[in-house]
């Protein structure tokens, strides 16, 4: 039998950082949503005890260092399935953007696997096992839209923003989250993105209030790193872009924009220096 399951990619419409904890890891309070550009997995299982991962992208790891393999590793050991898999990523979230692709592909083998093997994993047992492979999982796992505290993976699902266009743009470079995070002083950081304003705007369905609130203290450590992210935020601006934000530790910039007939400007005004543009939908 094979199965099938999308991973969609994230944004964080707010990123906040609290403090930074004693377990290295810091206190974060964020608003997530998931946008329309996914890859695909596809499951099949194999009477072997192995696990075996392919992906037509040359450009990530196909061992035990991918997160889907982790995530097939951690669901076999916990619930003892003897039982091995063979999964392939049909990858279009770009690698190592702030858009979690591969936290998206971990959680949708959790998925998957939990159904390939009809293990009745509750959803929130398939969170706990997702935030022991990364902070993104636990919301990959769930999906929709929600507020994340802790290291991000304590989660309030939350009605989703009202739909509208996105377009994210990711210039070439690779960030690494962890240097990222490790380069952030938290105690320094002096103006905080307001969360209950965003929550208030999310449930009013007020485009432009969510537009006005978007907020990410990590941006000052990226955009100090790479200028050319600012660059890229102050071309969406002006390009016409209602509300414009990089998302997670970067470098992907993602606009947010009501009306259609502004997408063909901005989306040809970017892709003059940037070659790595989409434009897709929050997914509602
Ligand atoms: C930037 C975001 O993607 C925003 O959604 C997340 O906060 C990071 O999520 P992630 O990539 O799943 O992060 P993890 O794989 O758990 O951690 C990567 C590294 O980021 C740092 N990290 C991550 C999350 C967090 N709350 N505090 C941290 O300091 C840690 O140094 C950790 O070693
Ligand atoms: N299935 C996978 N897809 C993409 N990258 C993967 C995968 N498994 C492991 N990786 C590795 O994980 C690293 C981060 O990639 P990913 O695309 O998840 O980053 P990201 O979008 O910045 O994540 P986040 O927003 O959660 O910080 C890369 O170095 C990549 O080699």
């Amino acid at each position: 039998m094979k199965i099938y399951e999308k991973a969609p990619a994230k944004i964080n419409l707010l990123l906040d950082v609290l403090r930074k904890r004693e377990d290295g890891f810091h206190e974060v309070e964020m608003i997530m949503t998931m946008v329309d550009l996914a890859d695909r997995l596809e499951m099949e299982e194999l009477p072997r005890d192995t696990i075996i991962i392919s992906s037509q992208a040359g450009y990530i790891p196909l061992d035990e260092k991918n997160l889907a393999f982790q995530a097939a590793k951690l669901i076999k050991d916990r619930y003892d399935v003897r039982k091995g898999v063979y999964i392939h990523l049909d990858k279009k979230i770009p690698v190592a953007a702030g858009l979690a692709g591969g936290s998206s592909d971990a959680a949708a083998a959790l998925r998957g696997l939990n159904r390939l093997w009809q293990l009745n994993i509750p959803e929130e047992e398939l969170c706990r096992l997702g935030a022991e492979l990364g902070s993104d999982v636990p919301f990959c796992v769930t999906g929709g839209t929600a507020l994340a505290t802790g290291r991000g993976e304590k989660l309030e699902q939350i009605e989703n923003p009202p739909g509208c266009w996105v377009v994210l743009a990711k210039p070439p470079i690779n960030v690494s989250t962890a240097d990222v995070y490790g380069k952030l002083r938290a105690n320094e950081i002096t103006s905080h993105p307001q969360a209950k304003d965003m929550l208030s705007a999310i449930r009013h369905g007020d485009f432009h209030a969510i537009c006005d609130g978007l907020g990410n203290v990590l941006e000052k450590v990226t955009l100090e790193l790479y200028p050319e992210v600012l660059q890229l935020k102050e071309s969406m601006q002006r390009l016409g872009a209602d509300g414009v934000l990089m998302s997670g530790s970067g470098p992907t910039v993602f606009g947010l924009v009501s009306k259609e007939a502004k997408l063909a400007r901005i989306y040809n005004g970017l892709r003059g220096f940037c070659k790595e543009v989409y434009v897709v939908r929050l997914l509602t």
